[in-house]
């Protein structure tokens, strides 16, 4: 599949001295809904600033669609990395009028925008009325007018109640299921888990792993084995392809799969070599520590 975005080597510092950016190379695939993943202050505004030409680089490039940014890419891009200042007396439609206005497309597509977000019942309603929750939708609203091909979002639940962050993650899944790539930062890796299909995980600036992300995560996983003769088993572990690296706790032993490979795969690998396993338990990590541990001791892979 094409790519929708590809970054180079970009590189940015601050006036002040901060390396916000360090040589950050990535590629976005088409139909993806792509998780800009990474602790506070780990570059991801900086890198959708550049990537929207609100910023400029020191070193590095980037295209969208192939194509350098220009005024016909841009309008295949629709973005919020703020909240979008409405006019808080004028209703929701008046309000996405005036956008459509200066993206210049068709008032037509207001209401259809309005419903994917859920706010066409509350057109007519002025936005200090609306809540949180519906001031970010009615913000993806804006974004979807002109019918981008990607949606850039910074931290879109950022605020937002638990029933908000619901809505919000469904309409960016819905808009994936029309065909539109995401982009989206976020420092939860909960949320990037339960939205995304592919993530960067980026700390100071430099990117730590990219990949599909249940991909990334399956490679956290640790798988606890017994079996009758353990120390046959301890001596196979390190000729199989499925391991990835592997300790022995009392009478068991804890392993990590390589890459591309199931408990499944681990458990046949041993039966054809003749051990039997009388326990095998896959234990998931918390996702607070699998964040910990990209973030700690992965080292760069694309
Ligand atoms: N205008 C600026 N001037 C100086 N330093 C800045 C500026 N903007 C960002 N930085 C610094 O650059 C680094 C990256 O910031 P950036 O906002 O890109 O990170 P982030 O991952 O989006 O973080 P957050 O989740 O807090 O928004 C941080 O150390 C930040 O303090």
């Amino acid at each position: 599949m094409a790519n929708v975005l590809e970054i180079l080597n970009l590189s940015k510092k601050y006036p002040g001295g901060v390396q916000a950016l360090n040589a950050l190379t990535l590629e976005v695939a088409e139909g993806s809904i792509y998780g800009l993943l990474g602790p506070n202050g780990s570059g991801k505004t900086t890198t959708l600033g550049i990537v929207l030409d609100v910023l400029r680089a020191d070193q590095g490039s980037f295209n969208w669609f192939g194509l350098p940014l220009s005024k016909e890419t841009k309008r295949r891009i629709g973005a919020i990395l703020e909240t979008p200042n409405f006019y808080p007396y004028l209703s929701a439609t008046q309000n996405l009028k005036i956008i459509a206005n200066i993206k210049n497309t068709g008032h037509q597509e207001i209401e259809p925008v309005l419903r994917t977000v859920g706010l066409l019942q509350r057109r007519n309603s002025a936005y200090k009325e609306f809540s949180l929750g519906m001031k970010q939708r009615l913000a993806l609203a804006a974004a979807l007018l002109g019918n981008p091909q990607v949606l850039v979002l910074d931290e879109p639940t950022n605020g937002l109640d638990p029933q908000g962050i619901a809505e919000v993650r469904e309409i960016i899944k819905q808009v994936a299921g029309q065909g539109k790539t995401i982009i989206l930062a976020s420092h939860l890796l909960d949320e990037v888990q339960k939205v995304c299909t592919h993530m960067a995980v980026l700390q100071a600036g430099k990117l730590k792993i990219a990949g599909r992300v249940d991909a990334i995560l399956a490679h956290q996983d640790q798988v606890i084995i017994r079996a009758e003769n353990l120390a046959a088993a301890l001596a196979l572990l390190p000729q199989l392809p499925q391991v990835s690296n592997f300790r022995q706790d009392n009478n068991s032993l804890v392993l990590t799969l390589a890459n591309n490979f199931t408990s499944t795969d681990l458990n046949q690998a041993f039966f054809q070599q003749g051990i039997i396993l009388s326990e095998l338990t896959v234990r998931k990590k918390s996702l607070e520590a699998q964040f910990l541990d990209i973030i700690t001791n992965t080292t760069t892979n694309q």
